[in-house]
């Protein structure tokens, strides 16, 4: 099972060697602005999922705040450790 600070690793590779394909690195280069639009939508259905759905749906839709949260790090240049240090 992947953790956060592994899928952290894989994104941070992708956007190093940009395979063709890949959505995070579409997305790194639609910017700040799209991904940031991408972290509020995100937010928002887990919001809606955690009144409405069940745990799993839940569970699903952070799962993809956190990775979309992971992409605006990346774009950012923000570290693992950047974050970490105001948890
Ligand atoms: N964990 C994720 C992940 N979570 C969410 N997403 C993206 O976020 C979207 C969110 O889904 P929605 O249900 O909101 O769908 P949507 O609004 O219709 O999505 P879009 O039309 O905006 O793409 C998904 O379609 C994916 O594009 C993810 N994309 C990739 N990953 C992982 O990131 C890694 C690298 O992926 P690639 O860069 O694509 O190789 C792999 O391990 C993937 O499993």
């Amino acid at each position: 099972m992947k953790s956060f600070d592994d899928l952290f690793a894989e994104l941070t590779e992708k956007a190093a060697t940009r395979p063709e394909g890949s959505g995070t690195v579409q997305q790194l280069d639609a910017g700040v602005h799209a991904i940031g639009k991408k972290v509020v939508e995100e937010a928002a259905e887990v919001w809606m999922s955690a009144e409405y759905e069940s745990d799993d749906a839940c569970a699903e839709e952070i799962s993809q705040l956190l990775y979309h949260l992971q992409v605006l790090m990346l774009a950012k240049g923000l570290k693992l450790e950047d974050v970490y240090k105001h948890l």
